[in-house]
């Protein structure tokens, strides 16, 4: 299939309101979208369901699912189309915005020094007037983050969104499963080889600690990775893997509910984290920071390169994996404006004027595309 009849058909698809996603997972040049042939709106029940789903940051609203059984799935295997593109978009923002912003994090931070609170992650949205097509946006988020999960969703009953994360949720394959702890941000500019914070690396270290005490109990042995510098588009983070194998009698539903969502995302302690978000954050994340990706799809394993063992070299082995992906660095197009979502982690170290500055660094991720 062409990249012309590909996003052709979509389009058409999109055009009769029908739900879609299109996606491309980290580093990979394959696109795939899954088309539903019917505008119901269906949710996980408890994520033994194949399909794709998309969550939103509030753990107690429901998930929504494109069951696969009920889509069309159509496969782009080597997009590699390159477009011109500069961005017109000024970057201009309100004093309103900014102070409001730095108002939340002062807030935070007063909250933080009685000790109640670890840590908390505080967001904003940014409105950009856009009339760009969707599929346009799209295309340019791909050329542009080719080590992001790239996706546009939409649902003609919830939204039409669209991103380039980072940060992956996590991956389950059997038995086996991995957790990303990404946190603490800095500008790129051309070296990996940065000195980070104090402040920075606690942000950090409070996500890796929380998901292995609360993932443990659920697993049979766990190992924790050195923690890494890594780049994503115009921004540094600092990275740590876990990688674990489940007990049989644990289930993803319950994974899931342990991790989701991260001190990445929400905060230490979780519930007083959340409780912050959302007495003080002025505006509702819907499905920013949430989580979205395949759930029990069939995914085909490299034949393996060694020398040792021939047969396996021959086949390529089909298994079910599960790979979810936290909502960040993400768009909701609506009413010909782009909602752009954009947040930090905030501690007490925290300083309220640095905290606005790193949010703006992170919308230009998102507003460079459009
Ligand atoms: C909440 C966001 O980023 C998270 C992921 C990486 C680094 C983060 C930080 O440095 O605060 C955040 O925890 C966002 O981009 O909106």
């Amino acid at each position: 299939m062409t990249s012309e009849v590909f996003f052709n058909t979509i389009e058409t698809h999109y055009k009769q309101h029908l739900p879609f996603v299109i996606y491309r997972k980290p580093n990979e040049t394959k696109v795939k979208a899954l088309l539903q042939q019917t505008d119901a709106l269906y949710k996980t029940f408890d994520f033994t369901e194949q399909g794709f789903v998309f969550s939103p940051f509030d753990d107690t609203q429901e998930t929504v699912l494109f069951p696969l059984e009920n889509c069309k799935t159509f496969l782009l295997n080597n997009y590699t189309d390159t477009l011109n593109h500069t961005s017109k978009t000024s970057s201009v923002v309100t004093t309103t915005a900014k102070e409001q912003h730095i108002a939340l994090v002062e807030k935070a931070i007063e909250v933080l020094k009685t000790d109640a609170l670890k840590k908390v992650v505080v967001s904003r949205v940014e409105s950009v007037a856009t009339t760009n097509n969707p599929f346009l946006i799209f295309k340019r988020l791909l050329q542009k983050y080719q080590s992001a999960f790239v996706y546009c969703w939409y649902h003609p009953k919830v939204g039409l969104w669209l991103g380039a994360t980072p940060e992956t949720l996590v991956k389950i394959e059997g038995n086996r499963f991995s957790i990303m702890a990404l946190a603490g941000t800095q500008v790129y500019n051309g070296s990996l080889d940065v000195v980070w914070q104090n402040k920075e690396l606690q942000e950090q270290q409070y996500v890796t600690d929380y998901v292995v005490e609360n993932i443990k109990p659920a697993t049979t042995s766990i190992s924790v990775s050195k923690t890494n510098t890594v780049k994503a588009g115009n921004l540094l983070h600092l990275k740590t893997m876990i990688v674990a194998q489940l007990k049989q009698t644990a289930n993803l539903n319950d994974v899931i509910k342990t991790i989701h969502p991260t001190p990445a995302v929400c905060g230490v302690p979780k519930q007083k984290a959340q409780q912050f978000i959302l007495d003080y954050e002025p505006y509702n994340r819907q499905f920013y920071t949430g989580f979205l990706g395949e759930l029990h799809i069939e995914t085909t394993a490299k034949p393996r390169s060694g020398k040792r063992n021939i047969e396996n070299r021959a086949y390529a082995i089909t298994k079910k994996s599960t790979q979810l992906y936290v909502n960040l660095r993400c768009m909701q197009l609506k009413s010909n404006n782009a909602l752009l979502y954009i947040g930090g982690g905030i501690t007490k170290h925290s300083n309220a004027e640095k905290e606005w500055e790193e949010t703006v660094a992170k919308s230009l991720v998102i507003k460079s595309v459009l």
